[in-house]
């Protein structure tokens, strides 16, 4: 395996304590976290309500690593320059939530950020087809979007070994990233039908900052 397609671990912090989320971030970094992984949720697109850009804007000077940002919010594209002028590095928008896909890969890269696009468990990947040429990161949610600590879905496996496919036909460098439900059982599972960037949000963050690390050992399997 070479440095470009190492395993990578990205800590979701929906996980972390939001009463002290800069302090998480600071903890989690040191603990050996490749990406950090924010989850950004409307309300609408989700059932659920998150963080916005300007959290995103007071987190940024906790990290230097990778800030992946994982955009549920519908419709997406009012909202991409704000994020991306707080700090993100990839902007990842759900395939049907631009609501033109191809529109809002453009928008992204415009702003000179990578661009990733999320399938939900049930949307095929065909969609990402006509736009593999523009896209830095896929995103496979192996549970439905809106919360974490949820169980993985199996099924999502054999969508996971046909994007890595896809990705190697392409010759670039993509990341295949999955999310939700890994924890170190399910890991190697999705390492091994070709995932290469792990979240883990409650698999990262249980038993507290003193667990961070050996947490992110124990998905990373080393
Ligand atoms: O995007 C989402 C949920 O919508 C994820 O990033 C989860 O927050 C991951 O949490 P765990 O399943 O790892 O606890
Ligand atoms: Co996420």
């Amino acid at each position: 395996m070479t440095a470009s397609n190492a395993i990578k671990i990205a800590p979701s912090i929906l996980s972390a304590d939001f009463a002290q989320l800069g302090v998480d971030v600071r903890a989690v970094d040191a603990a050996g976290a490749d990406y950090i992984h924010i989850d950004v949720m409307d309300g609408h697109y989700v059932p659920n309500i998150t963080i916005g850009p300007d959290v995103v804007k007071a987190l940024r000077p906790h990290s230097d690593k990778v800030f992946d940002v994982h955009l549920m919010i519908a419709p997406v594209d009012p909202y991409i320059e704000a994020f991306a002028n707080a700090g993100s590095d990839i902007i990842t928008i759900h395939a049907e939530a631009g609501p033109h896909l191809h529109r809002s890969l453009q928008l992204i890269k415009s702003l000179g950020k990578k661009a990733g696009v999320s399938l939900n468990p049930s949307t095929p990947e065909s969609v990402i087809e006509y736009v593999m040429d523009m896209v830095d990161l896929v995103l496979v949610m192996t549970v439905n979007p809106g919360f974490g600590g949820q169980k993985f879905i199996p099924s999502q496996l054999e969508k996971i070994k046909r994007i890595r496919k896809m990705i190697d036909a392409t010759g670039r460098d993509i990341d295949l990233e999955v999310d939700g439900g890994v924890n170190p059982e399910i890991a190697p599972k999705v390492i091994e039908a070709g995932a290469n960037v792990l979240v883990a949000g409650s698999a990262t963050f249980k038993g507290g900052p003193s667990e961070y690390a050996n947490n992110i050992k124990a998905i990373r399997g080393n």
